[in-house]
């Protein structure tokens, strides 16, 4: 196992479990447990006569950390380890990306407690525990952790922002801009960043209200972004989630499993050249709002569809044959020679094959968030992308889809960011502690 922290799912893994509740077993005992208590609760209520209000009041003043009846509540995530939790773990159904502006005044002692305000919350809102004190106004009380990781990243003005621009990591220095970028400022950058994913939506809403006010006056919202997956369970086996261009996407995505996947995604132990030591176990995260064209999507064929990818859309299985998991052929021709997987299909372009091996691992999100002026959906992909080196991953290959990607006249790239995401904190300690206290 690649992932050096602990991460712990109760009993089995939450996928598993759902994966069970679709065929039967599960729900029927979910359903069992859930009569049973409600039976007792009814008996309880009659036995209690008149006092069951005065029970229910004194039960949401204790905030006993409750125990979900499904497995969705259950899943959990360890936020303390060698590694931040939001990397490697499979996505959730709930997504958050929130960046913040330090305040005017405020520097490193300031970020240093705005960080172990924020750790120490998320380590308990990640075990399912309330936050003490005023931040955590119960949103999530009747939930369990719902799997929620919490992350935390800096952007290449916090630096300055905390006289630390000596610290800045090489790696982290600002994305090229590309031809077709029509980037939004105030939705762009930040000097920190936050993102937040569970599998339930109130838990998810919980912790970013709960962060949001952990910063005080320290820090003020520049940008928030909310997308969503498909549900854990929601379908009959593990699938690779789609995209609201309907595709199966995330299929040639590195594994936890492979040889090479940490020193594609992770800082290396001790650093390396374009990074300091206390970037080592960290990552770097590339987040852009991608709109799509769905209403000029969705007019296209099937066929073309398909070709623009160079996957097929019911399976995502390569235009040159065989199942999802396939590798592509990239010479295969049909009778007419023609490329099964055309030249410019989005597959092609970003296969790590012809990008001089760059490789990233994408973790998006879908999000709609209504309707334009002219009626089209305002929604699309908040691509986040993780990797040791963006100039080894996003930047070639984003660098090659400007250039000659078929999905390009269907996706607008809205806003960019780039952040520096530290290794994860030990108990008692906070993210970023080796930069601000070293
Ligand atoms: C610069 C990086 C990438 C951007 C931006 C990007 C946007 C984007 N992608 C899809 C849909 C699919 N992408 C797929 C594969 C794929 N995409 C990238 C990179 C970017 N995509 C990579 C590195 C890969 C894997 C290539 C490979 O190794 O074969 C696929 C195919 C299935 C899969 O492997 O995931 C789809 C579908 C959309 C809709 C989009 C912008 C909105
Ligand atoms: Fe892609």
């Amino acid at each position: 196992m690649s992932d050096e922290k602990a991460t712990t799912t109760e009993a089995e893994p939450p996928r598993e479990r759902n994966e069970e509740t679709a065929g039967g077993a599960t729900l029927s005992l979910s359903r069992r447990r859930l009569l049973g208590t409600v039976g007792a609760a009814g008996a309880g209520g009659l036995a209690l006569g008149g006092s069951g209000g005065a029970l229910a009041h004194s039960l949401s003043q204790d905030r006993t950390p409750v125990t979900p009846l499904a497995s969705v509540g259950a899943g959990r995530h360890s936020f303390h380890g060698t590694r931040q939790p939001g990397i490697v773990e499979p996505g959730q159904a709930h997504g958050h990306l929130a960046a913040f502006d330090l305040a005017p005044g405020a520097g490193r002692r300031e970020a240093s407690a705005l960080l172990r305000r924020w750790s120490a919350a998320a380590a308990r809102l990640m075990a399912g525990e309330p936050v003490e004190g005023v931040a955590d106004t119960g949103i999530a009380d009747d939930a369990g952790p719902s799997s929620l990781t919490v992350t935390f990243g800096f952007g290449a003005s916090f630096f300055d922002r905390t006289g630390l621009a000596d610290r800045r990591p090489a790696a982290l220095e600002p994305l090229p801009e590309f031809s077709a970028d029509e980037l939004d400022s105030r939705r762009s950058n930040g000097d920190l960043w936050v993102q937040i994913c569970a599998d339930d939506g109130l838990v998810a809403f919980n912790a970013l209200r709960v962060l949001q006010r952990e910063t005080g006056r320290v820090a003020r919202p520049r940008w928030q972004m909310t997308g969503f997956n498909r549900t854990p369970g929601a379908t009959d086996r593990p699938r690779t989630a789609r995209n609201l261009m309907g595709q199966v996407d995330g299929t040639n995505n590195p594994r936890p499993e492979d040889d090479d996947f940490d020193r594609h995604v992770f800082v290396p132990r001790g650093g390396d050249r374009r990074s300091p030591e206390w970037m080592e176990h960290g990552s770097y995260a590339v987040v852009r709002r991608i709109r799509m064209l769905l209403d000029e999507w969705d007019e296209q064929s099937l066929e073309q569809q398909e070709r623009v990818i160079g996957r097929r859309k019911s399976d995502g299985a390569p235009l040159s044959g065989g199942d999802e998991h396939t590798p592509l052929d990239l010479e295969k021709t049909d009778a007419r020679g023609r490329l099964l997987v055309p030249f410019n299909a989005h597959a092609r372009v970003s296969a790590p094959e012809t990008s001089g091996g760059a490789t990233m691992l994408r973790r998006p999100f879908s999000y709609h968030d209504g309707f334009l002026p002219d009626g089209a959906p305002d929604a699309g992909l908040l691509f986040v992308a993780w990797q040791a080196d963006p100039q080894k991953g996003f930047v070639p290959v984003q660098r090659k889809l400007d250039r000659g990607d078929a999905l390009s006249r269907f996706i607008r790239h809205e806003a960019s960011a780039l952040f520096a995401v530290p290794g994860g904190a030990p108990e008692g300690g906070y993210v970023g502690q080796p930069l601000l206290e070293g």
